[in-house]
């Protein structure tokens, strides 16, 4: 998993990195611009006109060594020099020495910004890293915003587009790239839906800081990588049956809204739990029945909704239950929902109006513990605990309610944040922007309710849903792009164990 540290940090680590393996600092900064450039030249042509903007820092350091890298391969650079070179960080005054002859370096003032023509395929911003400090100012805000107008270019930011805090909201102006290729991890701010427009496309490019490096300077944050992922699942055998894959309950549905538990049932069918049965109000019979053969349906006291109860016992002979999707939030489906608490304690995903319910009524939080996984999209959440004013602050709330209720909650979004109750909070690199449609949490509560019941821990039903949710939305989307729908997602989550290579 990889470790994301504060920008404060990443000083210190680099420090004891270089004194550790006996190397400067200078090779650390070339290992980065390495790394930079093997991604690029397999990306871009040769004929690329390329525009690479460099400040004073050791951002601009990485923006120098790329120029002269990618020199020597051949490739058509130009440098722009912005900010106090004369009193430039050392490696950075030490890769603008090491810049070829022949290599065109122009500096620029405020003045020249306005007037001078940027005739680039590509443009590289290594202005600023995670070393600024305050907004964007003089020659670097008027280059910025230059940059920001120039169109039919490809923008690609050095480990963080310029103006960006490491760690924080921004104020003011930023790059906006196209692509950002952050160095070893990304930059906890590059996970923020604020700056999603400024970032665009995320890369990790390593730059060989060993991972136990980071674990002395670990602030419990980390994304989630593919060998993360597929070492939690569990493996079964020649000789299992159904059993051993686990029985399912999902509940909710009501009138006008059966199809969020079809979804969620049919998602956990797909994901390999062996019988699933759905509990939905009496009008959902002859759709569930029809519609997912596969599954079996009961009903409850409720002719539209969910009423009434469901005893203990009857509960108890599931492995696990997903309880919310298109249930409503009447005063019925709340009382349904309080005495479902009061009778189940085994492993539970609690989403959509489930959460709604846990909101409108907190003396329901009261029964949230440690088998609990509560599901909620940034409103649901901000119902959950109030309004936040950024997602910074909604990410702090977020592992402060699992610490407080002892359960695991999952921030959905584009970078979907697991907060689990021991103060760790796991970052989702999968999925993208076509997965935000209609059903689509349905199908993840569906997901990691199968997990929770083929025996996974709830850390690792949680782990493994999001990720491979993810892993199929990407696939599902690959050739439907914005017409990606959430039975799609469902269709694709077979394919998610093909890549992961578990059977
Ligand atoms: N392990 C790694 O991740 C490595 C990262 N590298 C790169 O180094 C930068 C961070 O470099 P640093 O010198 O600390 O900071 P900056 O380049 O961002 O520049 C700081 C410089 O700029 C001044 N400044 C701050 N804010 C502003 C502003 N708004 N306007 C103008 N000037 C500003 C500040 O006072 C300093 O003088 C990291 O992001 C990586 O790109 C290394 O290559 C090695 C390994
Ligand atoms: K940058």
């Amino acid at each position: 998993m990889l470790e994301i540290i504060s920008g404060r940090s990443v000083k210190k680590l680099d420090a004891d990195f270089i004194s550790d393996r006996g190397i400067t600092s200078h090779r650390l900064m070339e290992n980065a611009a390495q790394a930079f450039c093997d991604w690029f030249e397999k990306k871009y042509h040769r004929n690329d006109r390329i525009g690479i903007c460099c400040g004073h820092g050791n951002n601009g350091g990485d923006g120098l060594a790329i120029a002269r890298l990618l020199w020597r391969k051949g490739f058509d650079v130009v440098v722009f020099l912005v900010g106090d070179h004369d009193n430039a960080s050392a490696d950075c005054r030490l890769n603008r020495e090491l810049l070829p002859d022949k290599l065109p370096a122009v500096s620029l003032t405020e003045e020249d910004i306005q007037h001078i023509e940027f005739d680039f395929d590509v443009i590289i911003d290594a202005l600023l890293g995670i070393g600024v400090n305050r907004p964007l100012s003089g020659d670097f805000l008027a280059l910025v915003k230059r940059l920001n107008r120039l169109i039919h270019v490809n923008k690609i930011a050095v480990d963080i587009p310029s103006g960006l805090p490491s760690d924080e909201c921004v104020e003011g102006d930023a790059f906006i790239a196209d692509i950002t290729i952050s160095f070893q991890f990304p930059k906890y701010s590059l996970l923020f839906p604020e700056h999603a427009g400024f970032v665009g496309h995320l890369k990790v490019a390593n730059i060989g800081i060993s991972q136990p490096f980071f674990g002395q300077f670990s602030e419990g944050k980390y994304y989630l990588q593919y060998k993360d992922v597929a070492k939690r699942h569990l493996r079964f055998g020649r000789f299992s049956h159904k059993g051993d894959f686990g029985k399912v309950l999902v509940c909710g549905g009501s009138y006008g809204s059966m199809g969020a538990l079809k979804m969620a049932a049919t998602a956990s069918l797909r994901t390999g739990s062996g019988l699933v049965t759905c509990l939905a109000p009496k009008c959902g019979m002859g759709i569930l029945q029809s519609s997912l053969p596969e599954a079996q349906v009961l009903t409850g006291e409720g002719e539209n909704e969910l009423a009434g109860s469901v005893d203990s016992e009857s509960l108890s002979r599931f492995d696990a239950i997903g309880i919310g999707p298109g249930m409503g939030t009447s005063q019925t489906s709340s009382c349904f929902l309080g005495k479902f608490l009061e009778n189940y304690k085994g492993p539970l995903v609690i989403d959509a109006d489930g959460i709604n319910i846990l909101a409108k009524q907190p003396g329901l939080l009261n029964y949230l513990n440690e088998n609990v996984i509560l599901t909620p999209h940034v409103k649901e959440f901000e119902r959950l605990v109030g309004p936040c004013q950024n997602h910074k602050e909604r990410l702090d709330k977020a592992l402060e309610f699992s610490m407080k209720h002892g359960c695991i909650l999952i921030l959905k979004g584009a970078h979907t944040a697991i907060s689990l109750p021991n103060g760790k909070q796991y970052f989702n690199s999968t999925g993208n922007k076509h997965m935000a449609t209609g059903g689509s949490g349905d199908v993840l509560t569906g997901m990691i309710t199968s997990f929770l019941g083929q025996g996974y821990s709830v850390e690792n039903a949680a782990v493994c849903g999001v990720y491979q949710h993810g892993l199929a939305g990407q696939i599902a989307s690959k050739n439907r792009l914005r017409g990606t729908i959430a039975s799609d997602i469902v269709e694709a989550i077979p394919r998610t164990y093909i890549l992961l290579k578990i059977d």
